[in-house]
């Protein structure tokens, strides 16, 4: 990639919605005014790179480079960039843009703009699709860039910038940040253990509720949950009835929502975080019988990002991951489809061969 000039950069892209991988070679646009260049050093991979490269969501268009926990080095700066400089360690996320005069745009929560763009699967500005992190490089707009605290391994980063923050901004927005609280964090994956993590960093005791026992042992000796629960064991289910005052639901697939639900207490929530493309069912009395809310979040804003890292370093917390190079992406990706890692896979993308 020539600095200043035009870039080509190589990724790996899905064809098509069997959601493999394959080295795929493209042009990135000519570094505007505001923008960064920035060299991928890491990124991780998010569930969510799977309901895209598969296309479970029916809105796929490929070829599609996914990614989108991405640290690298800012390697070129536009001439109105005053905030970041060649050198440093910075972080992009899910969304590379919005349209700065909506409401959303106007109030930092920039996540709810109807018209952001995504860090990949996107139309940006220029017309030309937009493609992610699992490559060597991206050129994002500064205000969709944050700063990696110098106190936190860039590898360790990548998974706050999408499973970090989509835990720490609703906990904060729905007045869950305050200590003493219990919570429950249903589905110990990527996002959920960073749930667990930063719920404890908030002095909240944590109950993980999972689809099976093997977790047990790492969620409480490990990641500091307080309590867990397998979710088809009613006898235990049934003990921690009215229990909670929130859950983050962070499963991928349809699933019931009584049965959490009934572990809230009075006034408890029930935070929805997986993406589900089936309608989800509940009857209502019951949220009636105990002025229960269920609800969504999605991501954080850029200035929630920023904040969530450095409560991130202030606290010594870090992510648990499993690093792979870009050959061994397809095999992480076939493992994380099925319930087999603990907890992020990371890509060393600048130690990888990315044309192999
Ligand atoms: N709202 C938002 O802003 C965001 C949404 N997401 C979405 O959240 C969901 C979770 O993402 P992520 O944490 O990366 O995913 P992971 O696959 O890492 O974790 C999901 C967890 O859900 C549980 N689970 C239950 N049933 C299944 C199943 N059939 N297949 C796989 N997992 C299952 C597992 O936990 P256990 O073993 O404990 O049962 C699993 O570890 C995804 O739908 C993703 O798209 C992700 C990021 C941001
Ligand atoms: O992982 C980050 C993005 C999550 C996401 C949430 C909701 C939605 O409709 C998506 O397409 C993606
Ligand atoms: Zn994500
Ligand atoms: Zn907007």
């Amino acid at each position: 990639m020539g600095i200043g000039s035009e870039k080509t950069v190589t990724g790996w892209a899905a064809r098509d919605a069997s959601g493999v991988l394959s080295p795929y070679t493209y042009t990135l646009r000519n570094t505007g005014p505001e923008d960064v260049v920035i060299k991928v050093l890491y990124c991780g991979i998010c569930h969510t790179d799977i309901h895209q490269t598969k296309n479970h969501l029916g809105m796929s268009n490929y070829p599609m480079v996914p990614g989108h926990e991405v640290v690298g080095e800012v390697v070129e700066v536009g001439s109105e960039v005053k905030r970041f400089t060649v050198g440093e360690t910075v972080g992009a996320g899910c969304i590379v843009g919005s349209c700065r005069e909506c409401g959303p745009c106007k109030s930092n929560i920039e996540q709810y703009c109807n018209k952001r763009i995504w860090s990949y699967n996107d139309v940006y500005t220029d017309g030309n699709p937009t493609q992610g992190g699992f490559a060597s490089a991206m050129i994002v707009d500064h205000k969709f860039v944050v700063k990696i605290p110098a106190g936190l391994a860039p590898e360790q980063a990548a998974p706050l910038l999408c499973a970090g923050v989509t835990v720490y901004s609703p906990l904060k927005h729905f007045g869950l940040a305050e200590s003493g609280l219990r919570g429950g964090i249903l589905g110990l994956g990527g996002v959920g253990h960073m749930g667990v993590k930063i719920a404890k960093a908030m002095g909240h005791h944590v109950t993980v509720i999972s689809s099976s026992d093997k977790k047990r042992t790492e969620a409480m000796e490990h990641l500091g949950a307080d309590a867990y629960l397998v979710s088809g064991d009613r006898e235990a289910m049934a003990g921690a009835l009215d229990s909670l005052d929130y859950i983050i639901d962070t499963v991928p697939v349809f699933h019931p929502l009584e049965p959490y639900l009934s572990l809230l207490k009075v006034h408890g929530k029930l935070i929805l975080m997986g993406v589900i493309n089936q309608p989800l069912q509940f009857v209502s009395p019951m949220v009636m019988l105990g002025r229960k809310t269920i609800s969504g979040s999605f991501i954080g804003s850029i200035e929630e990002t920023q904040e969530m890292l450095e409560f991130c370093e202030k606290r010594g917390l870090t992510s648990m991951i499993e690093m792979v190079k870009m050959e061994g992406v397809n095999e992480a990706l076939e493992r994380l489809e099925r319930n087999d890692v603990r907890y992020r896979f990371v890509i060393d993308v600048a130690g990888s061969q990315l044309d192999a």
